[in-house]
């Protein structure tokens, strides 16, 4: 039976008791989360709110953005700016960093997230969510630039999600496991309600957009024939599959159940690495999978070790069940050879 303690609680053990955490890292997210839930009442509100539908602008990657995008990146914005923890924020949705406005008190931290990931699902009711990953400014570096931000995954001191889904659950880690709250509308407080999460090593459900089939590269093709094989197949197991196109549920359902989710390179944009952006959702994503045991790699290497060139850069994602994971892997190296 998992312990009914608040999120301010949980941190307030993990900065105390176990020295995990210093206590700027502990007020940094539970601003993250204040502003989460304020994103949440918004989403609910839906068309009674008018937060959805298009604004009619265009971010740095060229995607239309939702009116609920803008809102939660400022409400993200707005909400930290002033916590005093943070140096400077980055945003899918702004071309570069946000420095914190000398008027407010200055931090070490960074700050990035994706602050609506799964946008093309806000207009039709389905599980969409915020994605955060925190780095610490290095030592000695003079201002803030975006070469700051530059850092590999392995050097997150936090990282987290929450999603909006049929309950409101935020899901975080500062390197010592993963925990997930659920937030309890009425006491408007995150509740903690799985502590360690494990993610099973092996699965019979994958995560794919099939209708990019014809587009992938042949050991992505390889995986997921002999998935659909079945029990007559090598696997000699049948698979099940999976696609909300919101990473965090996908991520949410496989931190609870295991499974494998993949965004590869394809031959859509063969110049990109692939869909997802490193930083705030690939990174983050990574950390949390690793911390409850299972891999995330960009089918050749760990995300984590890869050091990131620019700010919005792209990367080709497989995440989730360890031995799935590394069979993907696996057929993507051999294929090089
Ligand atoms: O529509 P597709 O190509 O299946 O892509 C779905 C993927 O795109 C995303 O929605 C991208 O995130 P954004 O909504 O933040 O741009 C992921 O959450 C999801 O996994
Ligand atoms: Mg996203
Ligand atoms: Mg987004």
């Amino acid at each position: 039976m998992t312990r009914r303690i608040s999120l301010t609680q949980y941190l307030i053990e993990q900065q105390r008791q176990h020295g995990h955490i210093p206590q700027e890292l502990r007020l940094l997210i539970e601003v993250v989360a204040r502003a989460c839930k304020r994103i949440a009442i918004s989403v609910n509100k839906g068309e009674l709110g008018d937060v959805l539908g298009t604004a009619g602008s265009e971010n740095v990657q060229g995607e239309v953005q939702k009116k609920l995008d803008i809102i939660a990146n400022e409400v993200l914005i707005e909400a930290n700016e002033w916590g005093g923890h943070l140096a400077a924020m980055a945003s899918e949705e702004m071309e570069g960093i946000y420095l914190v406005p000398n008027r407010f008190p200055q931090g070490e931290y960074l700050l990035m997230f994706d602050p609506l990931d799964g946008s093309s699902n806000i207009d039709v009711n389905v599980s969409i969510g915020t994605i955060f990953s925190v780095l610490k400014k290095v030592e000695g570096s003079k201002g803030v630039s975006e070469d700051d931000f530059l850092q590999p995954g392995s050097a997150q001191a936090a990282a987290g999600y929450c999603v909006y889904g049929p309950q409101t659950t935020l899901v975080l880690t500062v390197g010592d496991g993963v925990a997930m709250f659920t937030l309890d509308r009425e006491q408007g407080s995150f509740v903690l309600t799985h502590e360690d999460v494990k993610i099973p090593e092996d699965t019979k459900e994958f995560a794919i957009n099939m209708s990019n089939m014809r587009h992938w590269d042949a050991p992505v093709k390889r995986y997921i024939d002999e998935c659909l094989a079945g029990e007559e197949g090598p696997r000699g197991k049948n698979f099940n599959m999976r696609w909300i196109a919101s990473m965090v549920a996908d991520v949410h359902r496989i931190l609870t159940r295991g499974g494998v989710f993949m965004y590869p390179w394809d031959k859509r944009e063969p110049n990109k690495a692939g869909k997802l952006r490193l930083m705030y959702e690939a990174n983050p994503m990574a950390f949390l999978v690793e911390q409850a045991g299972g891999a995330a790699t960009n089918a050749r290497e760990r995300i984590m070790d890869l050091k990131p060139g620019k700010l919005h850069e792209r990367v080709a994602v497989v995440l989730g069940s360890k031995n799935e994971v590394e069979r993907i892997t696996s057929y993507h190296l051999d294929s090089a050879q």
